[in-house]
């Protein structure tokens, strides 16, 4: 895996933030309502042919494959094509996801149309997914660790609307780090529980 370094200051950083975010929940918010407008015809059709154009004008200049992770020279880390958390990824919620008083992880987030499995409730890939990031977050505060094995229990159906998540680690045997999660609704109910075995890769090994 390759981590490359961005020859970028602070000031240039902010001013890709400020940039690449807005952007992003701009096509967030066009993702939501692609599912739910009941405009007229003649205004679906325009918006489909304007969204091309501007697709075009952006396909222009782009890099290759997707986005990795890469840092500035200061050491921050940008993720930002993420599926979860990605500044400039429109299909993340995002999450931000901060450190918990217990030294887990916990993020407060709002799920919307486009998360959408059962009627108004979310699917439960995208809680899979979500329960993921903030557990691998929970294993790799001092080391990367990726998801060697992660098994849910869906104990109650999840809403549509505000979601909260939270990880923790449960104990770390050699390079195994054992995580447990949860899903809460907007009621503090836990609808998803999660045990992740997350592994410190054999080539991060003595880096
Ligand atoms: C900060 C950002 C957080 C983002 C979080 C997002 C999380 C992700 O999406 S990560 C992406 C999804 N995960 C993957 O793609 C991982 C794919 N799998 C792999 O790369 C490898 O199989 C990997 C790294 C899990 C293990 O490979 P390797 O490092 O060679 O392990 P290996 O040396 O064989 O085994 C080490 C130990 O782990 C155990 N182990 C290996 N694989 C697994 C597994 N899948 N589940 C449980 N335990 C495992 C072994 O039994 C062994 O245990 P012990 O030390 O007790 O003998």
């Amino acid at each position: 895996m390759q981590f490359p370094v961005e020859d970028i200051d602070a000031d240039e950083l902010a001013r890709r933030e400020a940039l690449f975010g807005p952007l992003a929940d701009t096509v967030r918010e066009l993702i939501d309502v692609t599912i739910r407008s009941e405009a007229d015809e003649d205004t679906i059709l325009e918006a489909a042919q304007r969204i091309r154009d501007v697709t075009k004008r952006l396909n222009d200049r782009r890099c290759e494959g997707g986005f990795g992770v890469r840092f500035t020279e200061h050491g921050h880390m940008m993720t930002w094509g993420n599926a979860v958390s990605g500044l400039r990824n429109a299909i993340a919620p995002p999450l931000v996801v901060e450190q918990a008083a217990d030294g887990g992880m916990c993020s407060d987030f709002t799920l919307g149309a486009a998360y959408e499995g059962p009627p108004g409730l979310v699917h439960g890939g995208v809680c899979a997914l979500v329960l993921d990031q903030v557990c691998g977050m929970a294993a790799s505060t001092a080391k990367p660790n990726l998801t060697g094995t992660l098994s849910l229990r869906y104990r109650r159906p999840t809403p549509l609307g505000p979601v909260r998540a939270r990880a923790r680690i449960d104990r770390i045997e050699g390079v195994k780090t054992f995580v447990v999660g949860e899903l809460y609704d907007a009621d503090g109910n836990v609808t998803v529980s999660a045990e992740g075995v997350f592994i410190l890769p054999a080539w991060a090994r003595g880096r």
